[in-house]
């Protein structure tokens, strides 16, 4: 497959599939994120999210299709791919036996940069994520939140031109929840762009000018923020999308104290 465009958008997906025994996660999924701008995948549990981030970064092998990282095919060029993103993926697994400060050492020298730089900017990057005290703390011992933010400390620190974070702001706390959303809206602003999934639609609608919304491997609403949302809120418009679940009358009747 070849990629059309004479100037690529940052991120082309196309006609990507992945199927796990008989159920089909991704099917035939295409879209584009363009340059400086920041896309929020939504969608319900198990809609495909984190298949479709995980095959659009290189670590989960499409059954078919292809995603490009400004112009660079990810399963055919890895190399070049995957040294213009950041990634935070879901369930992070990383070298938890090394401190903080450490995983993160050791991801800029991965990326190529020199200590330092990397001495600089992991310091930096610590003290914006209010993680500065916990640089020299194992990071198996580190909350689920302090997880998410080493993580993207790592996905960071090379400056990538893209970055593709799977809900970047689960388990964190409001502190640094507006400082990481300070940091993204900076990213953008400075030409970087931003893919996120999340299940916050209130991140989203203020944090990112794109959505894509998913549902049982396909797209069902993709474009502007105001497009997708058709004059109403982004959430009305995903449960009118994706469908409502009312509780019976009568259901979970047992819960009742009285
Ligand atoms: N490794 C796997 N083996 C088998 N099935 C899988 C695997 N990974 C994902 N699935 C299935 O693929 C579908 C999509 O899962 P995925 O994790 O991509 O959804 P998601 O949109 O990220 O969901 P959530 O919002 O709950 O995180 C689900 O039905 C899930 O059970």
């Amino acid at each position: 497959m070849t990629m059309p465009d004479a100037s690529p958008p940052v991120l082309a997906i196309r006609s990507l599939r992945k199927q796990f025994g008989q159920h089909v996660a991704v099917d035939d999924l295409s879209f584009d994120v363009p340059a400086g701008t920041m896309l929020g995948l939504l969608g319900p549990n198990g809609a495909g999210k984190t298949t479709t981030l995980a095959m659009a970064t290189g670590l989960l092998q499409p059954d078919a299709g292809s995603a490009w990282v400004l112009g660079a095919d990810v399963w055919q060029d890895p190399a070049a791919a995957k040294g213009r993103m950041g990634v935070l993926p879901d369930g992070i697994r990383m070298f938890d036996r090394l401190t903080g400060a450490e995983l993160l050492r050791y991801s800029g020298l991965l990326r190529g940069l020199g200590e330092p730089e990397v001495r600089d900017r992991a310091t930096e990057l610590l003290d914006a994520l209010g993680l500065a005290e916990a640089g020299s703390t194992l990071v198996v011992d580190y909350s689920a939140g302090m997880k998410k933010k080493i993580g993207l400390a790592c996905a960071l620190i090379h400056a990538p031109r893209l970055l593709i974070l799977d809900e970047p702001l689960e388990a964190v706390d409001p502190v640094s929840g507006q400082t990481i959303r300070q940091i993204l809206r900076a990213f953008v602003a400075g030409g970087g762009t931003v893919v996120l999934s999340s299940h916050v639609m209130e991140l989203v609608e203020s944090l990112c000018d794109r959505v894509a919304i998913l549902a049982e491997g396909r797209l069902l609403a993709h474009g502007d923020l105001d497009e997708v949302r058709a004059g109403v809120s982004l959430q009305q418009r995903f449960l009118d999308l994706v469908g409502s679940h009312d509780l019976g009358e009568g259901t979970l009747a047992w819960l009742r104290s009285s």
